[in-house]
């Protein structure tokens, strides 16, 4: 694709799970470790990374030569949502092919600026807009966020499945809200169990690529727009993700060398 070496998606099958959040700090640590990183939102119904990004409601993209945009830059990333088209404030009442379209048109109509990493932040399912990805750009990898609680593995696993039917590697699981950590006491409990990364890991003969605890900061800081990464570099939480991005990027260009190549069948 146009302006991008690597497009790495991240995704999951289950809603709410913290992919957002996992994407654009994933996108951060990549950022600081020296790479271009480019951050697409392709949740079109609930866009989150505006908010994340810290992108004031109403600021929208420029337009540039040949119909396309211009992505918007924030803490250092190049970045484009349906955020910033529409507004965020009402109800998108849309059917399936306006949201692929939608999408499409955001996927090839962005002049992304000589990005080393597009990250696209997927919606939660294995549905139309995950397949016109698989369909329309060569994918680098995949990163499966999950919480470690049944309901949200059995959905992991739909979404590893479904990478694994379009040829897209799955570079690894993110294991998500882990444990519960009480930033006044330092009390820790598993909320969400234990152990659900790791086997899912071994049932698809993957990795953990890290585990983020559930804590008020993470929430509170992704929410105010200026995600842990950046509010707190020095935090157990950003070194995580500095190491799963550290991973990412050199599973993403040791499969490059394999020479992958990306089809896709119904
Ligand atoms: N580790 C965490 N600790 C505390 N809060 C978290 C953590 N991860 C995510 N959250 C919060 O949980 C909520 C859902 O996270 P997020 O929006 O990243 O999930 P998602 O999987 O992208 O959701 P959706 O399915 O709606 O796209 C957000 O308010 C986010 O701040």
């Amino acid at each position: 694709m146009d302006g991008v070496k690597y497009i790495v998606a991240v995704a999951s099958g289950k809603g709410g799970v913290g992919k957002s959040t996992v994407t654009v700090n994933l996108a951060l640590a990549l950022s600081a470790q020296g790479y271009r990183v480019g951050v697409l939102d392709a949740d079109i119904y609930g866009p989150s990374q505006a908010q994340m990004l810290g992108v004031k409601e109403g600021v929208r993209p420029q337009t540039a030569e040949g119909n396309k945009f211009l992505p918007l830059e924030a803490h250092g990333l190049q970045a484009m949502s349906m955020a910033f088209m529409v507004n965020t404030r009402e109800a998108m009442v849309w059917r399936g092919p306006m949201v692929v379209g939608a999408f499409q048109q955001m996927l090839t109509q962005t002049q992304w600026d000589n990005l080393d990493f597009l990250l696209i932040d997927m919606p939660p399912g294995t549905g139309d807009i995950q397949l016109t990805l698989a369909q329309k750009v060569p994918v680098s990898g995949a990163v499966i966020v999950t919480t470690p609680q049944d309901i949200a593995l059995l959905d992991a696993r739909k979404g590893i499945e479904m990478f694994r039917k379009v040829n897209v590697p799955v570079l690894g699981v993110v294991e998500n809200m882990s444990l519960y950590h009480c930033e006044n006491c330092g009390h820790e409990a598993a909320i969400f169990g234990t152990g659900g990364g790791d086997l899912i890991a071994e049932e698809y003969q993957t990795t953990v690529l890290g585990r983020l605890p559930l804590t008020l900061s993470i929430r509170e800081l992704a929410d105010s727009g200026k995600p842990s990464v950046v509010s707190e570099p020095d935090s157990s939480v950003s070194q995580t993700f500095a190491e799963i991005a550290r991973q990412v990027a050199q599973s993403v260009s040791a499969s490059e060398s394999d020479g992958p190549t990306i089809s896709f069948s119904e």
